[in-house]
């Protein structure tokens, strides 16, 4: 097995545990993380599971998290940045939450060109692990059950969107955001749970769009850049959908913190391109 193979089997291993013991952690609270949220008893345990499960690999040389203020340096090879627990706040209500996992050939902080691989875990009626690999020239779908691993499918951005998961108060964004997602919502369903995983996951099954535009809450939008917004574009963007902070490939963005923030659009190439027309003007 080489290193990619041997993260994914780790991920693997982990989401499978993480699946099946969920439900002890549907209330219990945290402390904060570094970027000054509340974390849930969820987080910091799927962290410290990852973090395990992961250093562990030869060839992984840092760990990054959301949940930790430093990378944990573990010697020569990838950095590991992810988010153990996307969504956490939908554990209390029983919604889907994810894993999402970024694997850089770089330091960090670095731009997404540097991932080599991306890995997301969604955690709903049923548990399934997504990934794009450069080494791997499809982006594969498996079914995590009973202990084992299934192929269960692959994705390709389908051409006829359907869906628009579009996060934000209507008083805290901008008047151009949220005449472009009048407009979206007029030929789009929309269908927003919280979950940036969950919420991909339609816009790959049925096409669409995925947004966490700036707020006056969030300025620079809410997700980060390493842990869950350049790794989800990797996988998009593998997919052959497309991704953007509002003017250009989420792939290209130029971090200048490991925490930094950026607003995030996943999905059609299409809807990408138009939202960023509109929101150019
Ligand atoms: O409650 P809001 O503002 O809609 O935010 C939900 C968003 O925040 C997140 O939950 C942030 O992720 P974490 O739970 O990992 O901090 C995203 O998954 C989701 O898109
Ligand atoms: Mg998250
Ligand atoms: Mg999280």
């Amino acid at each position: 097995m080489n290193t990619l193979d041997e993260i994914e089997r780790a991920v693997k291993d982990t989401a499978h545990y993480v699946s099946g013991n969920l439900a002890n952690y549907a209330h219990r609270s945290a402390g904060e993380n570094p970027s000054g949220e509340a974390q849930v008893g969820g987080d910091v345990w799927a962290d410290d599971l990852f973090f395990d499960s992961l250093s562990g690999v030869e060839g992984v040389g840092g760990y990054a998290s959301e949940e930790r203020e430093e990378i944990a340096q573990l010697g020569d090879g990838y950095t590991i940045a992810i988010d153990p627990l996307d969504g956490s706040s939908n554990l209390a209500s029983n919604n889907s939450v994810g894993t999402i996992v970024g694997v850089y050939d770089s330091d960090l902080p670095a731009t997404g060109r540097t991932l080599v691989a991306s890995m997301m875990v969604l955690y709903g009626p049923y548990t399934t692990l997504t990934v794009a690999r450069q080494d791997r020239d499809i982006v594969q779908e498996y079914l995590l059950r009973d202990g084992h691993s299934e192929r269960w499918g692959t994705f390709t951005q389908p051409e006829d969107p359907t869906v628009l998961g579009m996060a934000g108060k209507w008083s805290q964004r901008s008047d151009a955001m949220n005449e472009l997602a009048q407009e979206f919502s007029r030929e789009l369903k929309p269908r927003y749970g919280g979950a940036t995983v969950a919420d991909l996951a339609q816009v790959l099954e049925y096409g669409g769009l995925f947004g966490y535009p700036a707020t006056e809450k969030y300025p620079d939008g809410k997700l980060r850049i390493h842990f869950e917004a350049a790794p989800l574009a990797y996988l998009v963007e593998a997919a052959g959908g497309a991704s953007s902070d509002g003017a250009q490939s989420l792939l290209d963005v130029d971090p200048d913190e490991v925490h930094g923030r950026t607003p995030t659009f996943l999905g059609n190439e299409s809807l990408i391109q138009r939202l960023e027309e509109g929101l150019a003007e």
